[in-house]
């Protein structure tokens, strides 16, 4: 079973449904325990970096989500997720990030990119092969995002998007731990790729650790 954590955020059900069209068992819960319980997590989100580390907290499940990814249970941060993973955010200096990735979260440069927020169609180059990415070759997402993750190490980085005058990680992996900026669950069929590929990374990770 896959969960989907509930953390008081915009677009959780949306990310619930793109499992259920797929077939992936999955539920939507911010109960600790399910996440124990869980072959695989995912962190979605749309909203403020702040706002989304507060909501954790105050649901306690800031360290669990640690405690559960040290496990090596294969974890997905989505948008909003993906950018909780990393240390810290410009959205926020006061709030420290889950620090699953070393590296920090920037706004883009209106004087590189123009327009802010990045919102529309754009390309995720692939920059390594990984499960994530089966049966799909530098296909385009659908993004809604004013700020970007910069990791402190380059071998983090499976897919990069250009905006304007910027490059930036798109899509990143630390172990069992993936972020993709991209919002999988509004990209259409090669979201739903990227979707049921991490479903397969769950139920392989089971299968091995069974
Ligand atoms: N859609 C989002 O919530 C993106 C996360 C973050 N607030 C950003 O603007 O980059």
């Amino acid at each position: 079973m896959i969960v989907v954590i509930d953390y008081d955020i915009g677009n959780l059900a949306s990310v619930v449904k793109a499992f259920e069209y797929l077939n992936v068992p999955v539920k939507l819960s911010s109960d600790y325990r399910a996440l124990a319980e869980a072959s695989g997590i995912v962190l979605p989100g749309v909203g403020a970096f702040g706002e989304g580390m507060e909501n954790l907290k105050r649901l306690k499940l800031e360290k669990r989500i640690i405690e559960e990814v040290r496990t090596g249970k294969p974890f997905f941060g989505i948008c909003l997720g993906m950018q909780l993973l990393f240390s810290s955010s410009e959205e926020c200096q006061e709030t420290a990030g889950l620090g699953l990735i070393e590296g920090e979260v920037k706004l883009f440069d209106r004087n590189k990119v123009g327009k802010v927020p990045h919102i529309g169609w754009n390309q995720v180059e692939i920059m390594k092969k990984d499960q994530v990415f089966n049966g799909l070759n530098g296909e385009n997402f659908y993004f809604v995002h004013s700020y970007y993750v910069k990791p402190v190490r380059d071998d983090v980085i499976l897919g990069k998007t250009n905006y304007g005058n910027q490059t930036f990680a798109a899509v990143v992996r630390r172990d069992n731990v993936w972020g993709m900026q991209c919002h999988p669950e509004k990209s259409s069929q090669v979201g739903l790729s990227v979707l049921r590929n991490f479903s397969g990374v769950v139920l392989n990770a089971n299968n091995t650790s069974n």
